[in-house]
């Protein structure tokens, strides 16, 4: 068997199996949105996804630390949001009785739902296994009928291992026009995965097993000029501004793809976009490191290199945020330090 093998199987399972939550919640009118503290919404997909995948990861792996988004004080006080969560909750199995077995059956009841999703409550930092989880990354495009992602990374000693991302709203086929909103059909969804040292891969979602999986690689860029580069559709998370000066500078021509979530690492990954930029909007916003170590590995495997505007690399070792890092450049490994100087150029000239 190969490295972390049981690892890549139980996560794939349970983002599949939380992408079905998702998508459940995705097609209802009433998502069920509370605003956080930081005024950011959440909704009952993301709630049932975390502790999905969380009850999951501790059937399997007992003693790992689990950094995830979400927490569940929340739902202490709020008696139907709790209730309609776990109506979810109990409901979502994948079709295939072994791989659900695989995933340690179902939680008990409702307290062990809350006792789930808190499980996530790890500081994180530069030893032993840590998991990262973002059940619904793109709130705001899950909400607004666009990309999202369902995402799980295991960190060892600081460096992520093991990266999946479910992509329900992707389309299977790597060749079609990337967007950020979902056509009539929607796609059909993408399961994306790598493991360090062994490459990257993806294969249709299902509400089973595991489909077969083909090797995924990224475009090779001959010519900057044809490039397609991907950013956030939200202005507050990264500056449109200064991306759209970046690739003037660099030559490109098309149009920048506005899509949520970490689907722009898996869409550059499979080739059907080819740079991601993430500039700081404010100085002070220190990323999350679910929001990145999933994708990062992916690309990585897939052919590219990710840094920081600075250029180093993302240090998933500092705890819960990327506090040693600021923005996010991911781009084919050949060109990357094109896409760097271009950045540091425009990022100077700022000061
Ligand atoms: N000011 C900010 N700058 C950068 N990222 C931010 C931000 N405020 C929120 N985010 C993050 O941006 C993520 C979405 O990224 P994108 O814009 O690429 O879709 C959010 O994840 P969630 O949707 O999981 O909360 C959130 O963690
Ligand atoms: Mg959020
Ligand atoms: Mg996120
Ligand atoms: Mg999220």
């Amino acid at each position: 068997m190969s490295t972390y093998a049981k690892e890549l199987e139980i996560a794939q399972l349970a983002v599949q199996r939380a992408s079905i939550l998702t998508k459940r919640v995705f097609h209802e009118k009433a998502k069920g949105t509370v605003s956080k503290d930081d005024k950011s919404p959440v909704t009952i997909g993301d709630f049932g996804a975390q502790a999905l995948i969380i009850s999951a990861l501790k059937a399997n792996f007992p003693e790992d630390e689990i950094v995830a988004e979400e927490e569940a004080a929340s739902l202490r006080t709020n008696e139907a949001l709790r209730q309609t969560i776990w109506d979810l909750v109990k409901t979502t199995q994948l079709s295939d009785p072994s791989a659900e077995s695989a995933l340690g059956g179902e939680i008990a009841d409702e307290d062990a739902m809350l006792t789930m999703i808190d499980h996530g409550n790890s500081k994180g930092g530069a030893s032993g296994r840590i998991w990262a989880i973002d059940p619904i990354d793109g709130t705001l495009g899950f909400l607004r009928g666009g990309q999202y992602a369902v995402c799980l990374a295991l960190i060892v000693d600081g460096q992520v291992q093991v990266g999946v991302l479910g992509c329900p709203n992707l389309p299977v086929d790597d060749t079609a026009p990337l967007t950020g909103s979902v056509g009539e059909e929607g796609g059909s969804g993408v399961l994306f995965s790598a493991v360090l040292g062994q490459g990257a891969s993806s294969r249709p979602l299902t509400t089973g097993g595991l489909a077969e999986q083909k090797t995924i690689a990224m475009r090779p860029l001959s010519d900057m000029s044809a490039a397609t580069f991907c950013e956030s559709v939200e202005a507050g998370h990264s500056a449109h501004g200064d991306q759209a000066e970046i690739a003037k500078k660099l030559g490109i021509t098309n149009p920048s793809v506005r899509l949520d979530s970490q689907a722009k690492y898996a869409s550059i990954a499979r080739g059907a976009g080819d740079i991601y930029l993430r500039l700081p909007v404010k100085a002070t916003y220190q990323e999350k490191i679910w929001d990145h170590a999933a994708g990062d590995l992916i690309v990585r495997e897939a052919g590219g290199a990710v840094t920081d505007i600075q250029g180093k690399t993302l240090d998933f070792s500092v705890g819960r945020t990327l506090a040693n890092n600021k923005g996010v450049i991911a781009a084919p490994a050949s060109v990357h330090s094109k896409v760097l100087a271009a950045v540091q150029e425009v990022w100077n000239n700022k000061k």
